[in-house]
């Protein structure tokens, strides 16, 4: 579970996030909403600890992980967090399979026995393509259901996922929406900045934010 307390996040000199309060607990995915540009994408990397708070605190699992050091925080995204971001963390030259196993052996194929794992992760996002396949051929929305694919394959236990259904057509949205609350049903806490109402209508929990000051 990732909690804030009275966060604040700073971007150079100005205020994006002012004193938010939230928990996101594991079993349930949490929509944080908003008006454009009110800090949703802000607050969500403050939550998955890639930004710093500026004031306030943030605990995961009960543990204050407000100053956790560089070698902490690298441990929560190594073992426990995955991001799904658009064109964001998937690794255009790479191919597909090292993009959701990021493991390889020497002849640069996914590592011996990741193999029926990766395959079957981008069976369930519906990434219909070879496994050898470079990541640079995807679209915008595919690349959302790579990172979707990477999640689903580890079994992180925390999921952030920025606008994950904004670039995808009714069908594919109704996948990742699926798959969202999939992970949630399987234990993850699940974290999305969203301006799909209807995403956020079907999640457990709504932070909706407005413009800080
Ligand atoms: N790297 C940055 N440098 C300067 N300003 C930034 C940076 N990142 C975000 N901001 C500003 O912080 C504010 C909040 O941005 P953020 O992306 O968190 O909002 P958002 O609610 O996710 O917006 P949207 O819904 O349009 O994606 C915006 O005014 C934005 O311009």
């Amino acid at each position: 579970m990732i909690e804030a307390h009275d966060l604040s996040i700073r971007i150079g000199r100005r205020l994006v996030v002012e004193a938010a309060t939230l928990a996101c607990r594991a079993g349930e995915v949490t929509a944080l909403t908003g008006p454009s540009g009110c800090g949703k994408t802000t607050l969500l990397q403050g939550l998955g600890l890639l930004l710093r708070p500026a004031g306030g605190r943030l605990a995961v699992d009960g543990e204050d992980a407000t100053h956790w050091p560089e070698r902490r925080r690298r441990a929560f995204w190594r073992e426990r967090a995955a991001f799904i971001q658009q064109d964001y963390g998937v690794i255009d030259d790479a191919s597909l399979a090292f993009n959701v196993a990021l493991r390889t052996d020497l002849f640069g194929q996914p590592a011996r026995g990741s193999l029926p794992g990766v395959r079957e992760a981008l069976r369930r996002v519906g990434l219909r393509r070879p496994e050898s396949e470079p990541a640079a051929h995807l679209s915008g929305g595919e690349k959302q259901r790579l990172a979707a694919a990477r999640a689903l394959y580890r079994g992180a236990d925390v999921v952030f996922a920025d606008e994950p259904t904004a670039s995808l057509d009714r069908g594919n949205r109704d996948r990742v929406t699926g798959l969202l609350e999939e992970l949630a049903g399987a234990g993850a806490a699940v974290v999305i900045a969203t301006h799909d109402e209807r995403l956020a209508r079907r999640c457990a929990r709504v932070h909706e934010m407005a413009r800080a000051g």
